[in-house]
Order: C-alpha cells, then sequence, then structure tokens
C-alpha cells in the first residue's frame, strides 16, 4: 500500500448526482469496436456521435509494450514518496500527488504527466530509476509509438466515413511534428480509510469530472473499475475494467471540428478502497498554432458554426486556468441569436 500525504478525507467524496433516469429496460451500454471488421467505421461515427465513448478491441497495441509500460509504472509508484517527488511538482510535466492541475482541483490519485514527444527529455523523472534508467523512456516510446497509430487510424476510419477530405484531416494534427501531445500514466491507492464511508454509499473522487481538451484520448487500466461516465440525462454510468482493451473518448477539439456532431464525453474516476487502479492515456492534440473551427467540408447548406475560431494554444491556456469541472468549451461557444 502507498502512503500519500494528508488533506481531510471529506474533500475526495463525489457529490451526489443525479440518479439514472433511464428507462431500465433499455439500460445503454458501452459501444464496443471490434478494429478488424469493416463495419467498424460506421460504429465508430456512430458512438462518437451518441457517446463520445467506446472500446475497442483488435486495436494492433503489441501486449509486450503494454505490460511493460505497467511494470515499469507499479515500480515507479512502489518507490518512497520522498523519491517519487523528487520527479515533481508536475509544471506541467512530472510527478502529482493528490493536486490536479494549477487551480484547487484534489482527487485520491498520484500520477506521472509527459511530454508525448518521444525526443522529450525524461531526465528529471528518471533519476528515480537508478538501474538501468533508459528502460523508462524506451518502454514509454514503444507504447505511445504504438497508441498513437491506433489513434490516427481510428481518426482516418472517422473522416473516411464521413467523407471528408484528406482521409487523414485530423490524424495528421497527432503526426505533425509540432503535435501537443500529452501522456499520463495515474495510479489510485486503495483507500482503507474510506471503507466505512463507502458502506454508507458514498463514493471517494479519484480523478473529478471533466472532459478532455485534446482532440482523442486513448486510455488502457488495469482490471481495476471506476472510470465513469456521464450520460444524456445526468447520470454516470460506471465503465467495467477490462485490461485487454482500449477505450477512447472524443475530446473537446474534435467536439469543434465536427461542429458538436461528435460529443466530448464528460468523464471521471472514482478511486476504490480496496484495489488500487493503474491507467495510461495518450492525450493526442494538434500542434500550438493549429486553428480549431469546425471543417467547412462538414458544414451542410446553412448550418452555422457553434463555436469562435480558436488557436490551441489559445484553447489550452483558457483551460489550464480553469477548475476541472468547468465547462471549457462554453467560453468559445457563439451565441445563437434569437
Ligand atoms: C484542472 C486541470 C487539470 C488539467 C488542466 C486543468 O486546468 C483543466 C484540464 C485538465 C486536463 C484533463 C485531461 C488531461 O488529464 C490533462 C493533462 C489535460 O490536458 O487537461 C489535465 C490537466 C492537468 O492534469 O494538468
Ligand atoms: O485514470 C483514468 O482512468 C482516467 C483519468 C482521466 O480522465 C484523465 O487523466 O484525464
Ligand atoms: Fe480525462
Amino acid at each position: 500500500m502507498v502512503a500519500l500525504s494528508k488533506p481531510p478525507i471529506e474533500q475526495f467524496f463525489v457529490k451526489p448526482s443525479k440518479p439514472n433516469t433511464n428507462n431500465p429496460l433499455i439500460i445503454p451500454s458501452i459501444p464496443l469496436i471490434d478494429l478488424s471488421k469493416p463495419e467498424s467505421k460506421h460504429q465508430l461515427v456512430k458512438a462518437c456521435q451518441d457517446f463520445g465513448f467506446f472500446k475497442v478491441v483488435n486495436h494492433g497495441v503489441p501486449k509486450k509494450f503494454i505490460n511493460k509500460l505497467e511494470s515499469e509504472a507499479v515500480k515507479f509508484f512502489s518507490c518512497p514518496l520522498s523519491t517519487k517527488e523528487k520527479a515533481g511538482p508536475p509544471d506541467p510535466f512530472g510527478y502529482g500527488n493528490k493536486r490536479i492541475g494549477r487551480n484547487g482541483d484534489v482527487g485520491w490519485v498520484e500520477y506521472l504527466l509527459l511530454n508525448a514527444k518521444l525526443e522529450s527529455d525524461y531526465q528529471r523523472y528518471l533519476s528515480v530509476f537508478e538501474e538501468n534508467p533508459e528502460i523508462f523512456q524506451g518502454v514509454v516510446n514503444d507504447y505511445v509509438t504504438a497508441v498513437k497509430k491506433m489513434a490516427c487510424e481510428i481518426l482516418e476510419l472517422l473522416a473516411d466515413e464521413m467523407k471528408l477530405q484528406p482521409r487523414n484531416v485530423f490524424s495528421k494534427l497527432l503526426m505533425d511534428e509540432e503535435s501537443d501531445s500529452v501522456f499520463r500514466v495515474n495510479h489510485y491507492p486503495p483507500c482503507p480509510e474510506f471503507q466505512e464511508n463507502e458502506k454508507n454509499g458514498r463514493k471517494l473522487v479519484g480523478f473529478g469530472e471533466h472532459t478532455d481538451p485534446q482532440i482523442i484520448s486513448v486510455l488502457r487500466s488495469n482490471n481495476t473499475s471506476g472510470l465513469e461516465i456521464s450520460l444524456r440525462d445526468g447520470s454516470w454510468m460506471s465503465v467495467p475494467a477490462d485490461s485487454e482493451s482500449f477505450f477512447i473518448n472524443v475530446g473537446d477539439s474534435l467536439q469543434v471540428m465536427t461542429n458538436g456532431r461528435f460529443k466530448s464525453v464528460k468523464h471521471r474516476v472514482v478511486a476504490n478502497s480496496r484495489k488500487s487502479r493503474v491507467s495510461m492515456i495518450y492525450f493526442g492534440g494538434p500542434p500550438l498554432s493549429e486553428k480549431i473551427a469546425p471543417l467547412t467540408s462538414l458544414m451542410q447548406g446553412e448550418e452555422d458554426s457553434l463555436y469562435k475560431e480558436f488557436t490551441w494554444f489559445e484553447y489550452k491556456k483558457s483551460a489550464f486556468n480553469s477548475r476541472l469541472s468547468d465547462n471549457r468549451l462554453g467560453l468559445f461557444e457563439k451565441i445563437a441569436a434569437s
């Protein structure tokens, strides 16, 4: 078990939310997409429109890359706190513990936030790994390269199905040398002091509700559940963990580029009092100078753009000044004329 430093436990309680009002006979389920099947294109578009979230199998990411990264991550998080803190605080990259971002959000989580650029200098974090420090960098590079390839394939299938030209209209933003993508490894340690509260139906915030600002996020976790997505009626749906699959979510920037057709899904993580959860997420983002606006080729007839144009730099700056649960895109929405 990993000992994390203080803050009162009440700060980590999930606020009560709306009960599920869906017809219990039509329980929504997470779309499952087999990337090896030709019908996946159509299913991908539907999942991005209906949920902004889906699970993929036959993803092509080698199992050995996933296992190696998980074992390096577990090794890192098992180090004494004083050792891990040498890799922090995150500014924006590095080791973080309980504090998420710069604006007062807290969660029962510790994490490593890294630049996803392969040539990034991880020296500050590597010094923690006294033996063979270069192994960590190699393992992250292999994993990120494979996951980015899968993310690009998904984005190209989406563009194909929507008849967008060129088919790399989204994926080229991740492939660009200047792509501003981030990689994060989260560890939610068990919290035995919370067991009593759990009996009263309380939940412990691991990572508070939010949407991801980038284009696309690719998540893989161990077999401890905790991830929840927000449904249209405002209720929360728990996503059963599956360490063999990847979970994909639409980010704010893709919502804007599709003029709201695809939904940037609100999600959160509830921590577990008994089991630890380890997740790794690749956030595929565009270059800082990239203009983000609805694609003209997608706009039909008199369709108005729902968003003011912005560069990724502008959006990112504004996002990083916001709290997790803020509606970040709100500032960039055009007010419809009445
Ligand atoms: C509270 C915050 C943490 C975050 C930056 C922000 O100000 C608002 C967005 C947050 C988020 C969510 C998705 C990713 O985990 C993340 C790295 C990102 O790009 O936006 C985090 C930011 C963070 O942890 O610094
Ligand atoms: O750790 C997880 O499972 C999800 C975390 C998350 O949503 C994030 O880091 O943006
Ligand atoms: Fe997220």
